[in-house]
């Protein structure tokens, strides 16, 4: 055999044994060696399988939880979580289990999710966003890090902060009236109001972040939905290696499809609002956030201003992270109130004491106490977010751990939200009595044991701006409505990236005023 025969069958028969050496360095020996050094430190969880880790069976949970009816309790977790819940049970608070290759730590001791959260600057920071998340939200406030994070938070807290807040409210204001007007005539007939909450929040954000109205969100909002519901469905989706390289799957298509799409409507919405500040037209000095990003920082040097792209992705998260979270949180209130009438009958004399007939005002959105124990009851047992990561860089302590270099971490918030250890016994009751002197009592000042928006760092920025929303929708229904639930309504509350009721918030509406 010639030299030169030789060389062409040997180089590939090389490349491919590197390749080949490569795949089952990353695919066998690391996931192996992660799992053994956490073993052996007593974390516990299903055993790895080789390239789909436990895809299979969390799709497996998955599917089952959500194929079987349930009746009207509050013990949603092995609804929305089943994976997490029989793991939790099967192998303690904290366990591994594995997203394909990816090593997964679940963290739900209170101690342990402190130093995790309060640290996520620099030992515990976000995960790289996965190529569906970073088409929702590409690299705005929710997924940066670093330099980038510090400048864009700042910004969103001047954003979301005393003053500029207040001035937000007449435009919730106006949009709540806006669905109101559309509820006249509906009395005494079934209705679901989790669509029009859908509705309400997205003009509130539109209004509010953008000085601009839901019809011109309307693509974007209807896009970054259907864009949500395909990442949701990709979670657990095994991405083969090599065959992804070569072929994209139909959704992955579909979403970069939309993002374009979604890319080009922020945009012309943007490039509006900058035009408006070049020609210094009257409403360019507005309120809203976007019109603050502009405005506010546009003196600033270069390094300090946003450019085009951070403008465009901080305004994709924003109708995103403002409109599922709040539309989730007012859906699951109207339902506990519609359940429990005393609770109902308690918010409204409170809404009336403090506000009689009028519209709502920041001094009296701050009396709101029974309206804030139930607020916080809602988010214990619905709070919208299904889940805090994180990674670890490099090999690092946490408690009595150390943990290896390369893995991801997620905070279960709903396994403490439910915790009977933490609740008591009455964990799955409607109870916003917990709430009565205030979060830290109920929780016995443990900061980790609920964490609705979060801990640390990168707590919501828009605590309270959801709150306020909130408020200010319910106080004006409360003062025209009572509210039952249907006989039609079927509890299935579902994990699209938020908790969301799977066949809507079924209620009829009796006016109070009966000549109104
Ligand atoms: C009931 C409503 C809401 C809930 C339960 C909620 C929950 C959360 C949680 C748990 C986090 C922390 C995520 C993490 O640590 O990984 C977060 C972050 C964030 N939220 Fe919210 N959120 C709500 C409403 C809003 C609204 C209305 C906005 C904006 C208008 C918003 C914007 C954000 C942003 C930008 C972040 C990232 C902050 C950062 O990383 O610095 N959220 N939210």
């Amino acid at each position: 055999m010639s030299a030169l025969v030789k060389l062409v069958i040997l180089v590939p028969c090389c490349f491919f044994l590197v390749a080949l050496i490569k795949f089952l360095y990353d695919y066998l020996w690391t996931p192996l060696r992660i799992q053994r050094m956490l073993n052996s430190q007593g974390i516990k969880g299903p055993p790895y399988k080789f390239i789909h880790g436990n895809n299979k069976e969390v799709a497996k949970m998955k599917s089952e939880a959500s194929s079987k009816p349930m009746g009207l309790t509050h013990d949603i977790f092995p609804k929305v979580q089943p994976h997490l819940y029989s793991w939790i049970n099967r192998y303690g608070k904290n366990f591994l289990f594995w997203n394909g290759v990816r090593a997964e730590l679940v963290i739900s001791e209170p101690e342990l999710i402190k130093e995790v959260l309060r640290n996520s600057e620099r030992t515990f920071p976000k995960r790289k966003p996965t190529v569906y998340l970073s088409k929702l939200l590409g690299n705005g406030l929710v997924t940066a890090e670093g330099e980038r994070w510090v400048k864009q938070r700042k910004l969103a807290n001047h954003a979301f902060h005393g003053e500029s807040l207040k001035n937000m409210i007449p435009a919730v204001i106006a949009s709540v009236e806006t669905m109101l007007a559309q509820w006249q005539g509906q009395e005494g007939k079934e209705m679901d109001v989790s669509k029009d909450f859908r509705l309400l929040t997205s003009e509130v954000i539109s209004r509010t972040a953008f000085g601009s109205s839901y019809l011109e969100g309307e693509k974007i909002f209807a896009m970054l939905n259907k864009l949500s519901i395909i990442m949701s469905r990709n979670v657990f989706k095994t991405r083969t290696p090599f065959i992804n390289k070569l072929w994209k799957p139909a959704d992955l298509l579909e979403s970069e499809e939309l993002a374009g799409e979604i890319q080009e409507c922020v945009m012309k919405i943007v490039k509006k609002r900058e035009d408006k500040v070049a020609n210094r037209e009257a409403d360019s000095f507005g309120n809203d956030f976007l019109g603050l990003l502009v405005n506010v920082y546009r003196d600033l040097d270069d390094n300090n201003r946003l450019s085009l792209e951070e403008l465009v992705d901080e305004c994709k998260t924003f109708y995103f992270a403002g409109q599922a979270t709040v539309n989730s949180l007012l859906a699951w209130t109207i339902l506990l109130l519609a359940i429990h009438g005393d609770w109902q009958e308690k918010a409204r004399s409170e809404v009336i004491h403090v506000f009689g007939n009028q519209n709502p005002h920041p001094e009296g959105i701050a009396k709101l106490k029974t309206m804030t124990m139930i607020i916080n009851e809602t988010l214990r047992l619905y709070g919208p977010s299904n889940g805090m990561m994180r990674k670890v860089g490099r090999e690092v302590p946490l408690g009595k751990l150390v943990l290896p270099a390369n893995i991801d971490i997620l905070i279960a918030n709903a396994a403490l939200h439910h915790d009977p250890q933490l609740w008591g016994d009455d964990v799955h009751l409607f109870k916003p009595e917990r709430f009565a002197e205030g979060i830290a009592k109920a929780t016995n000042y443990n900061a980790a044991a609920y964490f609705p928006f979060g801990l640390g760092p990168r707590f919501c920025v828009g605590m309270t701006f959801a709150t306020t929303e909130t408020k200010i929708a319910l106080s004006m229904i409360l003062q025209r409505y009572t509210i039952t639930l249907s006989p039609a309504y079927v509890h299935s509350p579902v994990p699209i990236i938020s908790v969301h009721p799977r066949h809507g918030i079924r209620v009829i509406l009796e006016s109070l005023h009966n000549n109104s």
